[in-house]
């Protein structure tokens, strides 16, 4: 991913990923991706926090069908999907890591990956925490998703919200032997595998897609929420002094 400086998620950063795993689901060449930053220390900032201020409700709209997206077709991908965490990893980082198959994470105490919404006064859709859950299980996506807990490597490797933790220099090279481990797998069986685990979880948005996209709307308009995420825009903003 290379969307300096933060790899936030933005509409059109969304729609160049989407583009990108079509194309690579289309050549029968590919059996698998490996999904790492090219922003130093940054794994991904998340939702574009820019998407989701002071717009109207149709372009709200269109944002989180295309975060919707993004998160069933990476879900439901054919591809074996790993993530090669190189940096922090907050809220829709962490989201976009949940829809891999596989998690390496760089021992480093600044990458910290969790669903942080909470933090933020927002809280994380049902399709959020049914990825966390169906990764950690029910008592610890509990406790996590309401703490709005960040796991350091140690701490996200115990929970499981992790698979791995290497040191820095080996996340890439661990992400390729981990792939080459999946790939020896026959791959239709693995398919299907995957879809017999996912697909109950992918058909509950896709039954609630459009209920989905209104409650969010209607959250994101109000006036506290816009408060709220104006406020952490500019303490992020601020930050640098
Ligand atoms: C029903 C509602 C559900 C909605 C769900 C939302 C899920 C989400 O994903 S919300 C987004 C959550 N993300 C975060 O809380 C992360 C915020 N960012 C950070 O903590 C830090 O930026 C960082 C740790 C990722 C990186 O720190 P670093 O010091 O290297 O860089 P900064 O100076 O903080 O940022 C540089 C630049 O980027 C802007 N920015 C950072 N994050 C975002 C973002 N998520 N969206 C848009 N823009 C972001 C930041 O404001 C800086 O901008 P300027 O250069 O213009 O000052």
């Amino acid at each position: 991913m290379r969307n300096p400086p933060v790899n936030s998620l933005s509409l059109e950063f969304l729609t160049e990923l989407l583009i990108s795993l079509e194309k690579l689901e289309n050549d029968k060449t590919f059996h698998g991706i490996i999904i790492t930053s090219d922003c130093p220390g940054i794994f991904s900032a998340g939702l574009d926090l820019t998407e989701m201020c002071g717009r109207d409700p149709e372009h709200y709209a269109e944002y989180w069908k295309a975060v919707q997206e993004m998160w069933l077709r990476f879900y439901l991908s054919n591809l074996v999907v790993i993530a090669a965490i190189n940096g922090v990893s907050p809220a829709g980082g962490c989201l976009l890591s949940l829809t891999c198959d596989y998690r390496v994470l760089a021992n480093n105490p600044k990458y910290a990956i969790g669903l942080n919404e909470t933090l933020l006064g927002i809280v994380a859709p049902f399709w959020f925490k049914d990825t966390l859950v169906n990764t950690i299980g029910h008592r610890s996506a509990e406790r996590a998703l309401q703490l709005g807990l960040l796991f350091p490597p140690a701490e996200a490797l115990r929970v499981g919200v992790v698979d791995q933790v290497v040191p820095e220099d080996q996340v890439q090279s661990t992400a390729r032997l981990v792939m080459a481990q999946w790939l020896d797998i026959p791959d239709h069986a693995r398919q299907l595998t995957k879809t017999l685990m996912r697909k109950p979880t992918a058909d509950r948005l896709l039954t609630e897609r459009d209920a989905d996209i209104q409650n969010f709307v209607r959250f994101i308009c109000k006036d506290s929420i816009q408060k709220s995420l104006h406020a952490y825009l500019e303490k992020l903003k601020q930050k640098k002094g």
